[in-house]
């Protein structure tokens, strides 16, 4: 069965049956639940879903960056372009602060982050970081390496680069500090970009100009993105896949268009409504889907969208585990309104 989009060539990064367990006071949490995907050269493929249903855990797992308290099992495939000793490397089988891991993470795999703390320094300039970044990873040359961080620095909108060159991370507002992370990430001219909600703190203006430049870089150097985000907007700007996900597992995935224009799931059917559209009427209420997440603790085999969907079957919903659907080679949907079960039970 196909879960992805068909593609003749080998993935670049391929994550497949993905779990992360987190041990907690009252039981066991099944963060990440079995998660598939494919992550293919040049392409951009969207993690979209509401607060909580494991998308950073899912990303921060490809580059061994989660809490020692994640237990996490399956397979992560890299097919590294570049480098042949790298292809074909489990990435959970790397030990998180060994050297191979450390050879990928930050230089063939980059990730940035909604707060972009996490990868500066307090102690160092912003200039000094990102041109140490392009030190280890692009050129020895200590001239041509400043360049490069200014022009960067240019690139992502900062002005005044000669003087933002030498100021430390706390000199910066949250935005030109998310900016800068951002140059430092592209700077190395990654593989693949794992970017976790990258302008959600932006302005819409400098937000436009991010996007932009991801688009161009990647359209320039080829490399391939992983956009975390819960804005459907982002999604449908930026990406040419979308898994959506919902409490630990992917509920649908399939072409961009084909999200948009085709949902299946309630879920990304009932994300869809709740997406602001341009012109449209202000006065009229947003649609939201209704409920929250749940925790996903002890949780039997059933449905995670039960409790908040509107055509839950019960007895077969709430009864085991769903299985994949395929829609047809491009789209795959996890809901028991399109498997067969559902003929012989519903009523
Ligand atoms: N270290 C941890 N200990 C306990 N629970 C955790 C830990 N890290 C994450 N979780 C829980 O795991 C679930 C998935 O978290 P994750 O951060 O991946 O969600 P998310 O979809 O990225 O949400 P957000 O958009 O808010 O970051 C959440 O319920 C979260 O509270």
């Amino acid at each position: 069965m196909a879960t992805q989009a068909v593609h003749k060539e080998q993935p670049l990064l391929s994550v497949q049956d993905l779990k992360i367990r987190i041990q907690m006071e009252n039981g066991v949490m099944n963060a990440v639940d079995g998660v598939d995907f494919n992550i293919y050269k040049g392409k951009t493929l969207g993690l979209v879903g509401e607060s909580g249903c494991g998308k950073s855990l899912t990303s921060r797992s490809i580059i061994s960056i989660n809490p020692k308290e994640c237990e996490t099992s399956g397979t992560i495939t890299y097919n590294s372009d570049s480098e042949l000793a790298l292809h074909g490397m489990n990435l959970l089988s790397l030990k998180p602060t060994g050297k191979q891991i450390r050879s990928i993470r930050g230089r063939k795999i980059s990730m940035i982050f909604q707060e972009p703390m996490t990868a500066f320094s307090p102690m160092y300039t912003i200039g000094n970081q990102i041109m140490e970044a392009i030190r280890i990873h692009q050129t020895k040359n200590k001239k041509e390496a400043k360049k490069i961080a200014l022009e960067m620095l240019s690139k992502v909108g900062i002005s005044d680069q000669a003087k933002r060159f030498d100021q430390y991370p706390h000199e910066f507002s949250g935005g030109m500090r998310q900016r800068a992370m951002i140059s430092m990430a592209l700077s190395c001219n990654p593989e693949i970009l794992i970017a976790d909600e990258p302008t959600t703190a932006l302005d819409v203006t400098i937000q436009a100009q991010v996007l932009e430049l991801m688009k161009s870089l990647q359209a320039e150097f080829g490399m391939a993105i992983l956009l975390v985000t819960h804005d459907l907007g982002i999604i449908a700007e930026m990406c040419d896949e979308v898994a959506v996900m919902y409490l630990g597992r992917i509920v649908e995935q399939a072409p961009m268009r084909e999200i948009f224009n085709n949902p299946k799931h309630p879920y990304t059917k009932g994300l869809l409504k709740s997406m602001p559209r341009l012109g449209g009427n202000k006065s009229k209420r947003l649609d939201s889907i209704e409920g929250s997440v749940p925790m996903p603790i002890n949780m039997p085999p059933m449905c995670g969208f039960y409790d908040r969907c509107k055509d839950r079957i019960e007895g077969v919903c709430n009864q085991q585990a769903v299985p994949k659907t395929a829609i047809s080679d491009q789209h795959m949907v996890r809901c028991f309104l399109y498997t067969d079960q559902r003929e012989g039970e519903a009523q």
